[in-house]
This record gives structure tokens, sequence and C-alpha cells, in this order.
């Protein structure tokens, strides 16, 4: 089986063309593939699959490296445009559309080359995210992690994010926090844990423990959370682009002011081909 090895931002990816209708890996497999030790490694596999909209390039699955089934990854997203691109399957001046689990994307070109993609509009309300918790101020919730009282801000954005305001990202409780908040039973189907802090109206610092993977060098959609989320409470400027940088690279993120809706640009990277023996 053919697949390419890519990055976006240092979040990696095995991408298999699945067009000819091909079943993707199952969950063992998929967790096989991603092992760093006994597979190729990745964060996350993407399959490219054939389009499910009217008029989209193709489509895409997602699957973490732990083998569960991801409905949204926006670093993903811009390396599928650029896989589409080289293959020929998508034109080179961007302007046209692919289909995530989550829904469909647009997808633009920026002057440095890039790919733009439109994220769609984030989610505040509990049941979207899901989230079963307590409301304490504006868009803010806590929850008791052994003993000590956590304030976060929840989004979906097709895959669900809590959002950790840090005033030090370097030395965040990453690996302590970021388990203990997906084991809570205040998200049922867990959560995208992000610690985020603000540097400055348009600028934040960012890291993720990403469900199914643990810590990822970027997260795409996680980045459109904390924008999403920090703009909501006032401590970013929402008429600004963003600059989230990520220990992996940095991501630029847009809400656009008439629909809500979030642009995410930032890099893609090709790495090696390879094939997958067993
Ligand atoms: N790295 C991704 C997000 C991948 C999916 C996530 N771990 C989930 O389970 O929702 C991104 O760039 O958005």
């Amino acid at each position: 089986m053919r697949f390419s090895k890519m990055h976006g931002a240092g979040n990696d990816f095995v991408v298999l063309d699945l067009r000819d209708g091909r079943a993707p890996p199952d969950a063992a497999q998929c967790a096989r593939i991603a092992d760093r030790h006994l597979g190729v490694g990745c964060d996350q596999l993407l399959t490219v699959e054939a389009p499910r909209s009217e008029g989209a390039v193709a489509s895409y699955r997602i699957w973490n490296s732990d083998g569960s089934a991801a409905r949204q990854c926006g670093n993903g997203a811009r390396c599928i445009a650029a896989w589409l691109l080289r293959d020929g399957a998508a034109p080179a001046n961007g302007g046209f559309a692919i289909d995530s689990p989550a829904g469909r994307h647009e997808v633009a070109r920026d002057a440095q080359g890039g790919f733009v993609i439109d994220m769609g509009a984030p989610g505040f309300l509990p049941e979207a995210v899901p989230l079963r918790g307590w409301h304490v101020a504006q868009d803010e919730y806590t929850l008791d992690i052994d003993g000590i009282a956590v304030r976060f801000g929840a989004v979906s954005m097709g895959n669900p994010h809590a959002v950790i305001e840090a005033a030090d990202v370097a030395t965040a409780p990453v690996a302590e926090l970021g388990p203990a908040m997906q084991a809570s039973l205040a998200f049922p189907e867990s959560v995208n844990v992000g610690f985020a802090e603000v540097v400055s109206r348009d600028r934040i610092r960012l890291r993720v423990f990403e469900r199914g993977v643990g810590e990822t060098l970027a997260c795409g959609s996680g980045a459109c959370a904390a924008v999403a989320s920090l703009a909501r409470r006032g401590r970013i400027d929402a008429e600004r682009e963003i600059a989230v940088e990520l220990p992996g690279g940095t991501l630029r993120i847009r809400i656009d002011r008439t629909d809500g809706r979030i642009r995410m640009g930032g890099p893609t990277a090709f790495v090696f081909e390879g094939s997958i023996l067993s």
C-alpha cells in the first residue's frame, strides 16, 4: 500500500489514496501504521476518498494514532489540499472544495503560496461540544480535577476542544491536565485540550494535548478553537488576524466578521513516499 508522509507545522500524517474505493485500514491497522517504532509513525492517518458533496474534488477521513476516528483536522486539511494539487486533482490557484467528516471546506491560496482553509463556524453550545458542565461566567466552565478548579472555554470545531488559559505555556501542566480532562465524564466523547498563553491582542502561544494522540507539535482545529474562545471572552482582537505559535510552527487564524466562519492558514510539507508491506 503506497503512502505519502506529510506534516503541517509538525503535526504529521500518513496519507493513503483510497479514491479507487478500497476500504480504509481498520482501527488496529491504523494504530500499527501510526506506531513510531513498528510502523511509519504519525499523529494521524488521512485517507483520500471520492468526493461526497457536489463539485468537491475529494473527501478525506481522519484516524488518530490510537486508531480512533476523528471528524476534523485543520493541519490535515491543508496537507490534503497540497496532496491533491500535486496529484493534479485540484487547481493550482486554489478555489476548490474538499469534504471532511465534519463538512465541506473551501480551499484558497495565500500570497506566499500556502493554503487557507475555511474551517466553518465554531460551536459554543455545550451540547455541540459535547460537554456536560456548569456555567460559571459567560462561555467559561469549571471542572474539579483532583481538587483543583480548572477553568476553560469549550468549543466545537466539528471536534471537541477545551481551551485553558495559561500564564506561560512552557510550564503549563499539559501532560497531567490533558489526560485528566479527557478522562472527565464532563466530556462524553473525550476532548482535545489546548493551553493558550495570550502574548498580545493578535498573538497567542498554544500547546494541545490531542484526543487519541497525546501532545502534538501543532493542532489546526485547536488553534481555531483557542482563537474562537479567547476572542469571545475579549482576550484577543476578533477583528484581526491572530498568529498562533505552536511548538512546530505558526498558524494564522482569522474570524470572518460577516459570517463568523474561521479561516486558517499555515505550512504544509511532503517528507517522503513509501510502501507499507504489512
Ligand atoms: N491535529 C488535528 C486534530 C486531529 C483530530 C483530533 N485529535 C480529534 O480527535 O478530534 C488538527 O490539526 O486539527
